[in-house]
């Protein structure tokens, strides 16, 4: 079932479902709608399928049932060429930042460019204007006098702005974020999220983030997703996260109820 909405939608996910071949279901049918411009963030306990559900928005995990549909370019299970147009305009954020650390900072980043890059262009060197995006979105990250610096002699917070650098270097419309600060200090962790959050808000650009931390989630948020065990038991804004969403949010597995629907009606975010 497609949620229906009058406001204007990037994606929105119809009855998603994700069983991973042992077996085990990790996402039950999910109806979301993901505004354009919003920050969305997906909150829960280890395994509730935060990344299940972040992961598989862009098909690094693939649903099991249910579809994904993309207000500007269409329905990527159904056309290789949607899911490769949508890969190229939607930014990787991951914990452990995937850089390659004997690589420079710049090269790195550069390598963000590969996904909008014809196959064929990538077997020619960086052009000037590639090299002047990568110091543009490094100096947007405070970083471009690390430039040539290998990558493994920055700090984990610094690495972790070299992941968004890469990111924005391919000019996405939409950020997946998944679990971006978990391996960092509370401190360095809140600069990372407050640079994540202003460079969306600056650009216009929708993200979902997968987080741990309840403070941080109602601190950058525009609306918080709660996942339990694969199903949806919280969507609102972060005023509306109470003691009632938290017991749902963090109950046991004896004491959750059966996993249902993930259907939420979009009027209540619009409320
Ligand atoms: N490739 C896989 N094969 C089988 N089971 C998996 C796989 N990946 C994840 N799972 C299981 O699916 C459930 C949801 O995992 P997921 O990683 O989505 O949760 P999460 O909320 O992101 O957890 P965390 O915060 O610990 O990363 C967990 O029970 C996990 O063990």
């Amino acid at each position: 079932m497609i949620p229906s909405t009058k406001l204007p939608w990037l994606v929105q996910t119809s009855d998603l479902a994700v069983t991973y071949p042992n077996g085990h279901q990790a996402l039950y049918p999910t109806s979301l709608t993901i505004y354009p411009g919003e920050i969305l963030v997906l909150l829960g306990a280890s395994g509730a399928g935060k990344s299940t559900l972040l992961r598989s928005l862009n098909g690094l995990v693939r649903p099991s049932e249910g579809e994904i549909i993309l207000s500007d370019i269409g329905r990527p299970q159904r056309d290789k060429r949607v899911l490769r147009e949508h890969r190229r305009k939607t930014g990787m954020v991951f914990q452990q930042h995937h850089l390659i650390g004997r690589l420079t900072v710049l090269a790195n980043v550069l390598l963000g460019r590969v996904a909008t890059r014809g196959n064929w262009r990538s077997l020619f060197p960086w052009s000037r204007e590639d090299k002047l995006e990568a110091l543009a979105v490094l100096d947007r990250v405070g970083l471009v006098d690390k430039a040539l610096v290998r990558a493994d002699a920055l700090s984990g917070g610094q690495q972790q702005r070299v992941g968004i650098a890469r990111a924005l270097i391919q000019k996405p419309r939409l950020m997946l974020a998944d679990e971006p600060v978990a391996s960092l200090d509370p401190v360095t962790a809140e600069s990372v999220l407050t640079l994540l959050h202003d460079i969306c808000k600056t650009d216009h650009l929708t993200a979902v983030v997968s987080l741990h931390q309840i403070e941080f989630a109602k601190k950058f948020a525009d609306r918080i997703i709660g996942l339990s065990h694969g199903t949806v038991v919280f969507e609102g804004k972060p005023d509306a996260l109470g003691d009632d969403a938290m017991r749902r949010l963090y109950a046991t597995s004896s004491q959750s109820s059966k996993p249902s629907s993930g259907f939420v009606a979009p009027a209540l975010y619009a409320a």
